[in-house]
Order: structure tokens, then sequence, then C-alpha cells
């Protein structure tokens, strides 16, 4: 179970200087405010548009960032107060999955699962129990270099449920995957809401609106680093009086597009 509330960052970017001028330091607010609440046993889809503030909420959860206001805790543990704890409850895929690439895949896991404090033995048969669940035993053995991006997502993924978390945070997990790969890492994702699966926790950050709607029980839909509605599919449609998803997508992530123009209001 994952509770944000209230969560903000800011960050300070370097505005532009010139060859004889320096460049000066403005604040960029990448999260104004995020509520977001994740039961066990359901997906939540993290919904909002390029530089919404997504990757910067999930790094956050993951205790890479400290954020200037809010609380975060996980499973009732507090991520600033007790980060190590946390985030042994946590398995995260990144943005950048970051494989060893002289190591194979196997190896990759192993270390990863013998840095989380398990046995060769418990590390390897949980290296074979993943490659079975994530389809890669073609790759098992194999250097990472030279990987495909669906097979670095997979090793990647395997790697961040090692310890057998009970939260998963994914970020954009689909980027670049082809629609088998993106196919197959929904199913492993229902697989692994399910009661067979552990009922886990999962929370994943996307802009595609049909990817959200085909897998998520539930939608935050962030906008300029806002929360700014939560519900099913279904129920942000009805909020929003739309049939179609993405309509119901725009009104809320976009109002100043999606409002009637003051001579549609007339006409
Ligand atoms: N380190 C940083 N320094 C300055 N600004 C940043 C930094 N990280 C993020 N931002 C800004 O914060 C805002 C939110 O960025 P973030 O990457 O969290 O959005 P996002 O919703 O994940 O976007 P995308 O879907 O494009 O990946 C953007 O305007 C971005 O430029």
């Amino acid at each position: 179970m994952i509770r944000i509330q209230g969560l903000r960052k800011a960050f300070e970017a370097r505005t532009g200087g010139g060859l004889f001028k320096r460049g000066g330091k403005r604040s960029v607010v990448a999260v104004e405010h995020l509520d977001l609440d994740a039961p066990d046993g359901v997906i939540t889809g993290l919904l909002g548009p390029n530089g919404a503030g997504k990757t910067t909420s999930l790094r956050m959860l993951a205790g890479l960032f400290k954020p200037d206001a809010g609380d975060i805790r996980v499973d009732d543990i507090d991520v600033l107060q007790q980060p190590r704890a946390a985030l042994a409850r946590m398995g995260v895929l990144g943005d950048a999955h970051g494989l060893y690439p002289r190591l194979t895949a196997r190896e990759n896991i192993v270390y990863y699962a013998r840095l989380q404090g398990m046995a060769n033995d418990q590390a390897q048969a949980r290296a074979e129990a993943l490659s079975e669940l994530l389809d890669m035993r073609t790759i098992l053995e194999r250097r990472a270099d030279g990987f495909s991006q669906g097979e670095r997502m997979k090793t990647a993924l395997a790697r961040s449920l090692v310890h057998d978390p009970a939260n998963i945070v994914l970020d954009e997990p689909t980027n670049g995957l082809d629609v088998v790969a993106t196919r197959a890492l929904r199913e492993v994702l229902r697989h692994l809401r399910s009661p067979a699966g552990g009922s886990k926790c999962i929370v994943f950050s996307s802009h595609i609106m049909q990817e959200v709607e085909q897998l998520c029980d539930q939608v935050v839909v962030m906008s300029h680093g806002r929360s700014v509605a939560t519900g099913s599919v279904q129920e942000l449609q009805a909020r929003t009086g739309t049939d179609r998803f993405e309509d119901a997508f725009v009104a809320l992530a976009f109002p100043e597009v999606s409002a009637p123009s003051a001579q549609e209001i007339t006409a």
C-alpha cells in the first residue's frame, strides 16, 4: 500500500546566459501538490502529459529526491524517516534500466539479490522463477550488452522483483517496447495484481491513455504538477460527461484546451 499526501518539489534550474553574460537561476516547480492512494491488489496509473511531474514524483517515492513538502508512506513506513525499510518493501523500475553489460541476465538478477542479502541458492532459485514468469529463459545466460529494449526491460524488471516486494513502482515501463512486449508486460502486471501473484500494490506512470485504460483499476490524473482527479476510467468519464477516456483525460488535464469557447456556448 502506497500513500502520498501533499507532495511538492521545486528545482533550481539554470537560465541561459550569453557569450559575455552569466546565466541566472530560476525555480521550477516540478510537483506542486500530489495526493495518491494506491491499495494492495490494485493497479494504479499515474497519467499525465509530458512534464506533468510523474518521474519526479516516483523518484521521491523511491527515495532518490527529498521532497520540499509532503508525506510518503509505503505499508505505513515513512519513506523520509526510514528509507531503507521502505525501499525493502518496494520494487522500482526506473526509466534508466542501468544493467551491468558484462554480466548475463542471470548474473544481473543474482547480483542484485545478493545485495538484498539473499543466499546464493535462494538468489539462483529466484532468478529461475522470475525467468519463467517473465518468459526470459532464452536470454538468461546471455550477456546484457546487445540486449534489445524489451530484453533489457525484462531483466531490469526481474531485478526489481527479486526480493518479492509487496509494492511495485514502474516509471513509463512500456517506453520503447513493441506491441508483443507491451502485451506480455501487461499480463505480468495483471498476474502480480491477482491473489495468485501476491495481490501486489502496483503504481505505474504513463502518458499513454490506451495503456492506462486497458490496465488500470484506478487512475490519478496529473497536470502541471498537481493531481487533478482520481477514479476508475468509468468514473472519470462520468465525471467529465464523456464516453471516451481520451476526452475525459483532455478535459481533466488540459481544461484550458477543452473548455468551450464563448462562441460555442452562445451557439
Ligand atoms: N533536475 C531538474 N532540474 C530542473 N527541472 C527539472 C528537473 N527535473 C525535472 N524538472 C522539470 O520538472 C517538470 C516535471 O518533470 P518530470 O520529468 O517529473 O515530468 P514527467 O511527467 O515525468 O514528464 P515526461 O512524461 O515527459 O517524462 C518538467 O518541467 C521538468 O523540466
